[in-house]
């Protein structure tokens, strides 16, 4: 099996995968998986489509600056541009960008403070942090209309192979080492969301909670 079979596989189940999650509302959303170092190229995901089906144009073979790296009439993803800055600036294997109700009033409620703060949850493990009262930080960007703009300032947070960016009432991108990383880390990311906003209910509600 070819290279690029191989990982279209492998980003085709991580698709699925989030498409079972509900992950992809009204076509948003996209993936892409690294296919070669030297040339980069990676396979991302074609714009426009809905995410939850699957078809033979799901994805395509793009270069280092996100342009088709072979003849195809399908568009690559809007957003590409963000996903070659991760590639370009670090060693991460996979990227996944995802709206979902929760990241996007995470998004908002912090968007002020320029990031979001967690601590206290066991599934921070999840990011291979295992001290006690670990915190974890995740930046939150504006989200600009220009995708150059918008990944200019995306970039700036892009420091390591493992990592997460909010774009403000928009979605998370998430990348990791491989597929099954990135996918680990999206969903430690959203369950702490989900987590942090049924407190918040909660705390509106005046239940007591432990902190
Ligand atoms: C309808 S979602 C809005 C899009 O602009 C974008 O944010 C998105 O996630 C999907 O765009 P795509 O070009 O299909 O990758
Ligand atoms: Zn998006």
């Amino acid at each position: 099996m070819s290279i690029v079979v191989q990982k279209w596989n492998e980003l085709a189940e991580v698709k699925a995968e989030l498409a079972a999650r509900d992950w992809f509302f009204a076509t948003s959303g996209n993936l892409s998986i690294k296919v070669t170092n030297d040339p980069l190229t990676f396979l991302v995901t074609a714009s426009g489509k809905d995410k939850r089906k699957q078809t033979d144009e799901d994805f395509l073979l793009v270069d280092a600056a996100g342009r088709p790296a072979e003849q195809t009439h399908v568009k690559p993803s809007a957003e590409t541009l963000l996903h070659t800055k991760i590639y370009g600036q670090t060693n991460a294997g996979c990227v996944l960008h995802v709206h979902t109700v929760d990241n996007n009033i995470i998004s908002d409620v912090y968007a002020q403070n320029g990031e979001a703060v967690f601590s206290g949850q066991e599934i921070i493990k999840a990011f291979g942090i295992w001290e006690e009262n670990a915190e974890v930080r995740i930046p939150i960007i504006d989200n600009d209309a220009d995708i150059p703009t918008l990944a200019a300032e995306f970039a700036k947070h892009v420091d390591g192979d493992t990592g997460a960016v909010l774009i403000h009432n928009h979605g998370i991108t998430v990348w990791g080492r491989d597929a099954f990383e990135a996918k680990k880390h999206l969903e430690a990311w959203e369950f702490l969301f989900s987590w942090q906003v049924k407190r918040l209910l909660l705390q509106r509600a005046a239940v007591p909670l432990a902190d």
